[in-house]
């Protein structure tokens, strides 16, 4: 018999469970702008994402694309500056931030996803009411905090086999956009779908201590301790702030792992050791 025949058959084998475990799961997965950015990191992503909707899992995809709004921003000379990993957003940097996310980043991933073969539509927190914020502080502008997820438009969609890939974008009461963090929008709906998993994907092997090394597994006292001693900083903090808010919302792990690894959704879910950061309830 074949030996890769015999390798594939072994690895299937050890999946198994773990296929069934997550059969009718709500997945919500954040793509991070660093993890996407060769189209090969794109498609093997796409690729995954697919799949997951073939074997059962919903997977629901919540994007960002910092880098690719600063590109844009430096191309119009508007200055951009960011307070504890969020972007200080006025109204011309709103209209930046919407016209990229929306129009570039959002349909990249719904082309690339259509490309392997999944059914994709894109849409922001601005569709169907899905994310309504508030102001989350003055200093930050037109940053926005959710405030409510009416989240009947995703469920509509994955009863119809259809993937989700929604841009962080919200509205106001008064029909303003705000632009919200991208961690902070897949935590919010994650925690109103009561997801089986969220996971953050970036360009870390996961939440790393002061000596550099990846830490498998995290409790909320930790992280507190390591925000608070400048450990956890920058980018890191809104991730872990939303793997924390997640939890206590009501989903049931969240991960953080390195969106660029080769297969690092599907390791994440179908494997026994996972890959990355975990965060559980307790
Ligand atoms: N303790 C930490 N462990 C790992 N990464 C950290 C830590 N503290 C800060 N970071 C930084 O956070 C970054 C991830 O956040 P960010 O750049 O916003 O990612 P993304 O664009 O994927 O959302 C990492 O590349 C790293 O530079
Ligand atoms: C308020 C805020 O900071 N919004 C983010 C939205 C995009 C994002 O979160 O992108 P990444 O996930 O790639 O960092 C921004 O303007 O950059």
């Amino acid at each position: 018999m074949n030996r890769d025949w015999i390798a594939t058959a072994q690895t299937l084998s050890q999946a198994l469970p773990y296929l069934q475990r997550y059969a009718d799961a709500t997945v919500v997965i954040k793509l991070g702008g660093h993890a996407m950015g060769s189209d090969e990191a794109m498609q093997e992503f796409a690729r995954d994402v697919t799949l997951m909707r073939q074997i059962g899992v919903n997977p629901v995809v919540v994007h960002g694309g910092g880098p690719m709004i600063n590109a844009m921003l430096k191309r119009l000379d508007i200055q951009s500056e960011f307070v504890d990993g969020k972007r200080v957003t006025d109204a011309a940097t709103m209209e930046v931030v919407e016209m990229v996310l929306s129009g570039l980043v959002n349909a990249r991933i719904v082309q690339a996803i259509t490309e392997q073969g999944g059914r994709a539509v894109g849409l922001s927190g601005k569709d169907s009411g899905l994310i309504l914020c508030e102001p989350e502080n003055p200093a930050l502008g037109l940053v926005g905090k959710p405030s409510k997820v009416d989240p009947r438009v995703l469920r509509d969609l994955a009863d119809k086999g259809i993937i989700p890939v929604i841009a962080p974008l919200g509205m106001g009461a008064n029909g303003e956009t705000f632009n919200i963090n991208g961690d902070t929008a897949a935590g919010a709906i994650a925690s109103a779908l009561k997801a089986d998993r969220l996971l953050l994907l970036t360009d870390v092997a996961g939440v790393k201590n002061g000596d550099g090394e990846v830490l498998t597994e995290l409790t909320s006292d930790q992280i507190r301790d390591m925000v608070a001693e400048g450990t956890i900083a920058g980018g890191m903090i809104p991730k872990t702030e939303t793997a924390l808010a997640a939890i206590d919302g009501g989903v049931r792990a969240a991960v953080i792992i390195d969106g660029r690894a080769p297969n690092a959704c599907l390791l994440e879910l179908f494997t026994e050791h996972g890959a990355g950061s975990i965060i559980r309830k307790g």
